[in-house]
């Protein structure tokens, strides 16, 4: 499958890369995923295992289930779930759980992780010590850009060791913040109930006397289910994403252009993610036990920025501030993100079975794909200010530069 779809006339053409020393354009291809002819491993000797790491995500269950249907297929027999992502090859009291089709056959019904989830957890050793005790040959790690460097380092460690262990990954995660795929699992999902949120947000700041909708949403360091949300709800008329600056105050700023809606449209609606503005708040330099930045509130903030502006200018404002956070993540997968799952958790183990190790089982240009896990891990993917999505967001929102 070709990494890009769009054949540039030059290499110094708009968004060309150029990766040779001559700066002539290279094709980029990568494996399409699926079956082989010929497996490396004998189902009846196999031992697989499957862990779900970070933080919840729709769609979780569906892959565990096409990883344990697709397991049993092959005439696997010995399959087991780590409990509570990476800590469960660790802590003490965590049993592996021995997983069938019958066990897992409804478990796409409901959302979050049958495994369960955590953050933080043991050493690449230690876990790796653990794979080898239980005496692992299949390791299915579904996470986030946190997980995919665990699973490459678990790859890597197997390596060292001579262990023969295929780490494969299937990415996960709501903030759609991996490189080089389409889109991850959960994403669509999570778009679809954050537009929930803005809906009630609009419904409430029409039905007041100017009326301001606030909506804070996830997105740990990347703006995409804000921008989605935005684009797909057509009711906001402010969104704002981590990956451009913004003022809120002078006449440039936000608080300025909130004033106008509301003289020129009586209400307004305010989308913002979570990593947006932090550059205006006070940064406690704290981490989560994955060693993620804890961000400060920026949806708290705006509301009391937005309520101090309107009193200090003698124009009343109700103000209306949803956070829906968890809701987002929590639910079941939607019919898109459903099909998703099946095909990357069917295609994981027909990786699996084809010898690979250090591999995602991804999405990449419409194809189901095997991605190297170190080509994904370099840098979160964010959204590109300069880029068309974003330009269509402003289009629709009708929003100013806010510097
Ligand atoms: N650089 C790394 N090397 C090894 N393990 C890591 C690394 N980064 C994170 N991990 C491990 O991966 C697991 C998940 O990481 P993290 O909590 O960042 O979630 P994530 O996979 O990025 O998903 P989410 O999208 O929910 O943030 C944790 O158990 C963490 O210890
Ligand atoms: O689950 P926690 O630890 O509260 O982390 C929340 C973070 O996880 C995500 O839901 C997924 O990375 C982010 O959008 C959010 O910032
Ligand atoms: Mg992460």
């Amino acid at each position: 499958v070709t990494m890009s779809v769009i054949k540039y006339s030059s290499p110094t053409s708009a968004g060309a890369e150029c990766i040779d020393p001559d700066c002539s354009w290279v094709e980029q291809w990568v494996h399409r995923a699926g079956p082989r002819k010929d497996i490396y491993y004998e189902p009846n000797e196999v031992k697989a295992a499957i862990v779900t790491c970070g933080g919840l995500c729709p769609g979780l269950n569906d892959v565990i289930r096409q990883v344990v249907f697709t397991l049993e297929t092959y005439g696997v027999k010995n399959i087991v779930g780590i409990p509570f992502g990476f800590r469960g090859f660790f802590e003490k009291g965590l049993k592996e759980m021995p997983l069938s089709r019958n066990l897992v056959e409804n478990i796409n019904l409901a959302g979050g992780s049958f495994l369960g989830v955590s953050r933080g957890g043991p050493k690449t050793s230690e876990i790796v010590d653990s794979i080898q005790a239980r005496r692992i040959d299949m390791l299915f790690v579904l996470g986030g850009n946190g997980t995919h460097a665990g699973a490459n380092a678990i790859h890597d460690e197997c390596r060292k060791r001579k262990l023969k262990v295929s780490v494969v990954a299937v990415p996960k995660t709501i903030d759609n913040d991996i490189p080089l795929m389409d889109k991850t699992f959960g994403f669509d999902t999570a778009v679809e109930e954050a537009q929930r949120a803005i809906n009630s947000a609009y419904i409430e700041a029409r039905s007041a006397y100017h009326g301001i909708g606030l909506v804070k949403l996830m997105g740990r360091s990347s703006g995409f289910i804000a921008m989605h949300a935005s684009l797909s709800s057509g009711q906001v008329d402010v969104c704002l994403i981590p990956e451009v600056s913004f003022a809120l105050d002078g006449e440039y700023g936000v608080l300025q252009h909130l004033e106008q809606l509301i003289k020129n449209k009586g209400f307004c609606v305010v989308c913002v993610a979570e990593a947006a503005g932090q550059e205006l708040l006070q940064n406690s330099g704290a981490t989560d036990a994955s060693g993620n930045a804890i961000l400060s509130d920026i949806g708290v903030h705006m509301q009391q920025k937005i309520k101090t502006h309107f009193k200090g200018i003698g124009v009343h404002a109700d103000i209306k501030y949803i956070d829906p956070t968890y809701m987002v993540r929590a639910c079941r997968a939607n019919a898109s993100d459903a099909i998703l799952c099946t095909v990357l958790g069917q295609n994981a183990v027909h990786g699996a079975f084809a010898g690979f190790s250090g591999i995602t089982s991804c999405i990449c240009n419409t194809h189901y794909v095997y991605l190297p896990v170190t080509q994904v891990i370099t840098a979160p993917k964010r959204v590109n200010h300069k880029g068309r999505m974003w330009h269509r967001c402003l289009t629709s929102t009708g929003q100013p530069d806010f510097r």
